[in-house]
């Protein structure tokens, strides 16, 4: 096994015409740890990976491994493993698959078995992919990465659409990878798909970093306010403003900038109004999440 090293991404910029997909992006991805990158539909998470792995030129800046941009990894499939997508020909098994990347890209056969077992695809080895469910062609790409034994993943969305048994296998699998010493970089545009996989989050939206730090951050960024409802909302909002609480007005009812149900209660009491709902907002991280990228665009 290769040993992990950091990814740097520093001052980059990606344009397409007018279109600004990556925009002076600057994080690095630390070994031995997951890291979630996050952000919505059309932030820039792919547009990055495709820069990282030299598939397309930055306009601005550099993406590269400990230093050493793809194109220039002495070995670079023994360092780097990347998944960007999960598309294969229906008429070939998996194991041939993997058999004629290995000849194509002269690493060893022998690795194949190897990690046909390591994503636990053994048994369906010998079957077409055409008849692959999703999770099956998600195990199958990851097995590709796996092929060089690098200390380094980068793989895109590799979770979407995973069903629950699916996620926790590969939130093991992850985690292991990270426990031997490697640096694993998972993408996704769903925070609550990734938040049991990950130790850090980089987060963009519109081409920019918004966030970059441990999970546990992410929450401590993520003020606690409270739900609380009433059959006669005019009310309620009135004594809210008697008692100078800030809210919105949701579809559940009213969210209060206060961590504390019990004051927002309070608040109802003085003012004669009865409540039908009143509990503290429990995504925190969501929430703080959705806040961060801009809410609701995904
Ligand atoms: N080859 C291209 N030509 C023109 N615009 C592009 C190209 N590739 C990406 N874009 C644009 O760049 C922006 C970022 O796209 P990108 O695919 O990197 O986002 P993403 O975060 O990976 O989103 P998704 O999760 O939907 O894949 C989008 O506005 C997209 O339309």
């Amino acid at each position: 096994m290769q040993s992990g090293i950091p990814i740097e991404i520093t001052g980059l910029s990606k344009h397409f015409g007018q279109v600004v997909a990556v925009d002076d992006l600057t994080f690095t991805v630390h070994p031995g740890r997951v890291t979630g990158f996050l952000g919505p539909n059309g932030a820039g998470k792919t547009t990055t990976l495709r820069v990282l792995l030299g598939l397309v030129h930055p306009s601005a800046g550099t993406a590269t491994f400990g230093g050493t941009p793809y194109a220039a990894l002495p070995r670079p499939l023994e360092t780097v493993g990347a998944a960007l997508d999960a598309n294969f020909h229906p008429g070939r098994t998996a194991r041939d698959h993997l058999k004629v990347y290995a000849t194509a890209t002269g690493l060893s056969k022998a690795r194949v078995p190897v990690v046909l077992e390591q994503v636990g695809m053994t048994e369906f080895a010998d079957r077409r992919v055409g008849g692959y469910s999703l999770g099956m062609r998600q195990r199958l790409a990851l097995a590709y990465t796996l092929l060089g034994d690098p200390g380094v993943f980068v793989l895109d969305e590799p979770i979407n659409g995973l069903d629950p048994e699916g996620i926790k296998w590969i939130r093991g699998f992850l985690q292991n990878l990270a426990h031997e010493g490697r640096t694993v970089l998972v993408s996704s545009h769903l925070l609550s798909e990734v938040q049991q996989s990950v130790d850090e989050v980089i987060i963009i939206s519109k081409g920019r970093l918004v966030k970059s730090g441990t999970l546990v951050s992410l929450e401590l960024d993520a003020a606690p306010r409270t739900i609380a409802d009433s059959p006669d909302r005019e009310a309620l909002s009135a004594a809210l403003d008697e008692a100078g609480l800030e809210y919105t007005e949701g579809r559940n009812g009213f969210i209060v900038n206060e961590p504390d149900p019990g004051r927002v209660g309070h608040a109802a009491f003085l003012g004669g109004v009865e409540l039908n709902t009143l509990h503290r907002l429990k995504s925190g991280l969501e929430e703080s999440f959705l806040s961060l990228v801009g809410g609701g665009e995904q």
